[in-house]
């Protein structure tokens, strides 16, 4: 892999085929054990097959918590600054070598490069930010009667899972890895079986940094393989991020052996757009809250409530801007919007979008479809929806803009929080009581004031509701991957309680 880092310079989406193996645990690569039961990746930008990937079997699964239980015997009893000066290390490799990570990272998921090294700067920040926080783990101490005292450990939880998806590949298995390595815990990660390229770059750059081999390992595979890691006896957490259906999977097996869980699921974000907005913040933040990584965030604020009396002047300009979107061959610097995952993706996102021609009454989409090689993007945005189309309701995970009037304060507050979902929330006014009245109403993880999609990882980010608990980033992610031990120390006489 590192070779084929090296090779990337001149790299362009068609060109890259990875022949590596993919899985890492022991410190290094490991071959799939049978070679059999292969799944073509494709690249996004063109459908072209960009390398096999073989599911983990029990015996694979077994090898790589084993080997992260290893580490983590060792890695947990070192100090907090010794476990930072490694992710400083690691975080400094990352840094340096970012364009040729965030380029494989274009051909592992088709969004454009220039969103693919924000993710990337993201990552080494997320490394940077847990390092800072590892020596500071501490506990508290608490004096009790006659000189007696008790203490609390901040203890690490043991061997973590990571499962992620395929919109943010590299940057996930970083929100995921940096906290739980800063608390002392080991890591096997899954990555999404249609992004199975980026994961082990992250573990052969740990390892020269200098973790302990089997400190954070990388499995391939699907549900099948993600199900093993869920059950397995020897994991102590799993941290999830992905759908509600396979989020509620996951809870229901953790359960078994009463694992914790962190569940980073989807959205059906409400971003409400007062009258008395700056309009030109209003409309870019809109594309912020729809149009990044092709649509496929799960915090986006698809469902657009714009204030009824500055909806046409809203709606064109946003309609103009969308039309003017550069999409593209995402390894091109002009392109702003890159190719979807997959063809069976971009069918079901189309498949909402004709849906919605059909529900609509009175609405009108604004459709456009562009062809980059062999694969397709496209965004639309769909004006004057009703609260009960599918469009409005539903997760489309694609670039897609449902826009609908509202009134007063009161009555878009009632519909915004009328989901099942509660991941984020935006809105947009000049009115700073109303602007924190409305945060403080929205049901939702996470409130945006005059802007969307900013999440720095010293804020935490996670849902209300169906779209999960847990936090990742900021300092509080430290509690879910960490756990409190007490320790009472007497420095008196046992009461003779029994008087016996
Ligand atoms: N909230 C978010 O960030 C995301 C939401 N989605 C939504 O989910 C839809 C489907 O996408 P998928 O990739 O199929 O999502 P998914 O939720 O099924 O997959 C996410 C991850 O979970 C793993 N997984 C699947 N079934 C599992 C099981 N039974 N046990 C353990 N791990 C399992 C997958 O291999 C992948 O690594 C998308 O169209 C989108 O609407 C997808 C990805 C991310
Ligand atoms: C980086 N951000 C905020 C745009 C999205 C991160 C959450 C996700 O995994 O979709």
């Amino acid at each position: 892999m590192a070779q084929l880092l090296e090779s990337m310079p001149g790299a362009s989406t068609g060109q890259v085929v990875v022949t590596d193996h993919l899985n890492f645990w022991g410190g290094c690569r490991v071959k799939p054990k049978d070679g059999i039961n292969a799944e073509p990746v494709h690249e996004p930008a063109t459908g072209r097959k960009l390398c096999d990937m073989f599911p983990c079997g029990k015996e694979e699964v077994d090898q790589a918590i084993q080997s992260a239980h290893t580490a983590y015997l060792k890695w947990s009893k070192m100090a907090g600054m010794e476990r930072a000066r490694v992710m400083l290390e690691a975080a400094r490799i990352i840094r340096e070598r970012r364009d040729n990570i965030a380029k494989l990272e274009v051909i592992n998921n088709g969004k454009s490069i220039t969103e693919a090294r924000v993710d990337i700067d993201v990552s080494w920040q997320t490394l940077e930010y847990y390092a800072g926080i590892a020596g500071t783990l501490a506990g508290q101490h608490i004096q009790l009667p006659g000189g007696s005292f008790a203490y609390t450990r901040r203890e690490a939880l043991g061997v973590c899972v990571g499962i992620g998806a395929w919109n943010y590949p590299f940057q996930i298995a970083c929100w995921k890895s940096a906290p739980a390595l800063a608390c002392g815990n080991a890591m096997v990660f899954k990555p999404s079986p249609f992004t199975a390229v980026t994961a082990v770059i992250l573990a052969e750059i740990y390892k020269e940094a200098g973790v302990p081999d089997g400190l954070f390992n990388v499995v391939q595979g699907g549900a099948e393989t993600g199900t093993l890691l869920c059950n397995h006896p020897g994991v102590a957490k799993v941290s999830f991020t992905g759908s509600v259906p396979t989020g509620k999977k996951i809870m229901e097996m953790s359960a078994k052996t009463v694992k914790q869980v962190t569940l980073e699921l989807g959205g059906k974000s409400p971003l409400i757009i007062f009258k008395d907005c700056e309009l030109e913040n209003a409309v870019r933040g809109a594309l912020m809250a729809n149009f990044l990584t092709q649509g496929e965030v799960c915090c986006n604020g698809t469902r657009v409530y714009v204030q009824r009396e500055i909806m046409p002047v809203f709606l064109e300009e946003v309609v103009k801007r969308t039309k003017a979107i550069r999409i593209g061959d995402p390894l091109l610097e002009n392109t702003r919007m890159g190719a979807l995952i997959t063809r069976q993706h971009l069918d079901k996102v189309l498949g909402f979008v004709s849906q919605a021609k059909k529900e609509s009454m009175t609405g009108t989409p604004h459709f456009v479809s562009n062809f980059i090689c062999n694969s397709t993007s496209m965004y639309s945005n769909i004006d004057n929806c009703t609260d009960d189309m599918t469009c409005v309701k539903e997760e489309i995970f694609g670039p897609v803009m449902s826009v609908m009037p509202f009134d007063t304060e009161e009555e878009v507050l009632k519909r915004a929080n009328n989901t099942t979902f509660g991941l984020a929330s935006g809105v947009f006014t000049r009115d700073i009581s109303r602007a924190h009245r409305v945060a403080e109403n929205l049901q939702a993880g996470t409130c945006f004031i005059n802007n969307y999609n900013i999440s720095p990882v010293e804020v935490p980010f996670g849902g209300y509701k169906q779209s999960g608990f847990g936090k990742e980033n900021g300092q509080v992610t430290i509690e879910y991957y960490s756990q409190l031990k007490t320790v009472v120390v007497e420095m008196g006489d046992v009461d003779d309680y029994f008087n016996c």
